[in-house]
Parts: C-alpha cells; structure tokens; sequence
C-alpha cells in the first residue's frame, strides 16, 4: 500500500475544511435567525439593542470553552464581538423600523 501524495492529503484536507466552513455558515445562518427574533421582540417591548451584562457573561463562557478546546480564546472573543456587533446593528434597524410604523 502506498502512502498518499503530498497533493491527495492536501485535497483530503481541503475536503474537510470545505465541510467545516458550510457548518459553520449554516449554523451562522441559524443563530442569524434567532437574533431577528429577539430583535423583534425587543421591539416590540421597547427593550435596549445591546445588553453588554449578557455579553459579559457569553465572552467568559466561550473564552473559556475556547481553552478547554485548545482554541485562541483572544481570537474566540474576536469573533463573538464581531458577530454580536452586527447582531445589534440589525436589532437596532429593526427597532426604527418599528419606530417609524408606528
Ligand atoms: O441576548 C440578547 O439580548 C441579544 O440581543 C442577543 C445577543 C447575541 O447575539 O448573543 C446580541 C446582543 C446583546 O448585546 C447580547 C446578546
């Protein structure tokens, strides 16, 4: 049995890492869809955008999932606060929306 060439086990990987970014696009999408809803709802019951004691919270929890993952905690709650940024972009569109249906 020969081993695999530098290029099968590139491809192999590349495999892998194409799963992994769909995975990760579609569970984006789907925590995409459940802050609209919480956007909604903070709306409609005139509920602030952000909720920087929440935030707090998630960022100890993850940086510590992170660690335990052997993953860049710094880099973990990069991306969190990149995501939550646009998070309350939107929930802050939604908001004026309402506002101006009103
Ligand atoms: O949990 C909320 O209140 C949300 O609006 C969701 C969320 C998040 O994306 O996780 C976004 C903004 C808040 O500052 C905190 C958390």
């Amino acid at each position: 049995m020969t081993s695999p060439t530098p290029e099968e086990r590139l491809g192999r990987l590349r495999s892998s890492i194409d799963n992994i970014d769909a995975a990760l696009v579609h569970m984006l999408a789907e925590r995409f869809r459940c802050t609209q809803e919480v956007g909604q709802l903070k709306a409609e019951h005139a509920m602030p955008p952000a909720d920087p004691a929440r935030e707090a919270r998630q960022i100890a929890r993850l940086r510590s999932l992170a660690e335990a993952a052997n993953l860049d905690p710094e880099f973990a709650e990069k991306w969190f606060n990149f995501v939550v940024a646009e998070v309350i972009q939107h929930h802050t569109a939604i908001a004026a929306d309402s506002r101006d249906e009103a």
